[in-house]
């Protein structure tokens, strides 16, 4: 059986407006197609500047394209998240598409625990589940137990980066974003990222990532979509 289409981009394209330079215009991405399928991992790969992070912008909707259609699958209909009401993009958010970035958007005063908990809660958990599966997460992800109740403004880098993770990955989506998720992990750090991978693809997860690391990005791809900066094109 073939595994379902789960995200499709069509002639995409995203310019920006430099105010600072009378209006001039920047061409990041032009023409761009890519389909993504249940249970496949493809890696965005190509030099610094290609517009891999401004391409997952624009299919989280942080971006809106300039051009072209962002097609995914959501609630059993296909919607268009380059035209959609800003609604539809929060719901398309809370259900099926993920999305983990580089750094932990830290939250004044939330515990650890509770940032990871809260996908759950959201999603209507109760809160010793909740706190007890986040605590699990963290436990897998090497976060020692004597951070957990604390907020993690001052925490290292790649103890951020793993409570970012687990934020990301403890709801099962559909669709996950992932935009540099292991930069500042250790090689243990990060086989347990790429398990955790394997993991959502094998429950039918559709996961679009950039990984920096070559290692890494030859364990979780199954594919790679080659990139380049427009001006090298
Ligand atoms: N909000 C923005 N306004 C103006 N230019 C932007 C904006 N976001 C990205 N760019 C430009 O788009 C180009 C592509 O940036 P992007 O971060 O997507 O590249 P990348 O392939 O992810 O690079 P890297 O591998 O270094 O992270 C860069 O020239 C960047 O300056």
């Amino acid at each position: 059986m073939t595994a379902a289409l789960m995200l499709e981009l069509r002639d995409v394209g995203k310019s920006f407006e430099l105010h600072h330079q009378h209006g001039a215009r920047l061409d990041v991405l032009r023409g761009l197609d890519l389909r993504l399928h249940a249970g496949e991992c493809v890696v965005l790969s190509g030099p610094s500047g290609a517009g891999k992070s401004t391409l997952l912008r624009v299919i989280y909707a942080n971006y809106r394209a300039s051009f072209g259609a962002v097609h995914v699958r959501h609630a059993g209909r296909w919607l268009d998240l380059a035209r959609a009401m800003p609604h539809e993009v929060l719901d398309v958010r809370r259900h099926t598409l993920g999305y983990v970035s580089q750094f932990l958007r830290v939250i004044p005063r939330v515990p650890a625990l509770d940032i990871v908990a809260e996908p759950l809660l959201q999603a209507g958990m109760d809160e010793r589940e909740a706190r007890q599966r986040a605590g699990n997460l963290l436990h897998r992800l090497n976060v020692p137990e004597r951070l957990w109740l604390l907020p993690p403004g001052t925490f290292s880098g790649g103890e951020q980066q793993r409570v970012n993770i687990a934020r990301g990955l403890i709801v099962r989506r559909p669709i996950l974003l992932l935009d540099e998720p292991t930069a500042s992990l250790d090689a243990a750090n990060r086989d347990v990222v790429a398990q955790l991978l394997a993991e959502a693809r094998a429950d039918g997860s559709a996961v679009l990532g950039i990984f920096h690391d070559e290692d890494m990005r030859d364990r979780v791809a199954t594919r790679l979509f080659p990139m380049q900066a427009l001006e090298a094109a």
